[in-house]
């Protein structure tokens, strides 16, 4: 299944809308810290996550840690930045990339956009700065889940 990665989140609501997106989908969600808020079950539940209990979440403790686990794991980091010619939809995903998201304040820093294996794109009007990181994470999982087929399959 492709995973999320969350880069330092500094918002818990999006943090806990992306967990619970996460747990409702079956994937995992890479938390790398630090955070810009307690990540504890309390903080997250306060920020709605009652599904906490379903999601998967993987603590990393530094950028560093998360990259060597990739690494170990042989699994392709695809950064999603308002910063890259691509759009997202021209490129074809494959069932294990790790989706990577920004920080909702400052983004990534340029050496993780230089080390992610690709940067794509969610294009926007003219004018417009960023989308809500919650959002672009649902819509650009949402099509890499469609070319994948790793949709769950438990429709009535
Ligand atoms: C609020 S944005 C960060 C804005 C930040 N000022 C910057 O320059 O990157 C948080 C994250 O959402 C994702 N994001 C927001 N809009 C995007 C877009 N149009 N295409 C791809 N990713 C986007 C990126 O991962 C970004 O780092």
């Amino acid at each position: 299944m492709p995973d999320i990665a969350l880069y330092q989140p500094d918002i818990p609501q999006n943090t806990g809308t992306i967990l619970r997106l996460a747990a409702c989908l079956g994937i995992t969600v890479h938390l790398i810290e630090p955070a810009g808020f307690p990540i504890s079950d309390s903080a997250l539940k306060r920020a709605g996550m009652d599904y906490l209990e379903r999601a998967a979440m993987i603590r990393h403790t530094s950028f560093a840690a998360f990259e060597a686990w990739c690494r170990e794991q042989d699994r392709r980091l695809i950064l999603l930045t308002t910063k890259s010619a691509g759009p997202y939809t021209d490129f074809s995903f494959r069932a294990d990339d790790i989706l990577l998201m920004g920080r909702e304040s400052s983004g990534v820093p340029e050496g993780v956009h230089q080390r992610a294996d690709a940067r794509l794109t969610i294009p926007m009007a003219e004018g417009m700065r960023s989308i809500n990181v919650a959002v672009c994470a649902g819509m650009v999982l949402g099509e890499a889940l469609r070319q994948t087929a790793r949709f769950p399959k438990n429709l009535k």
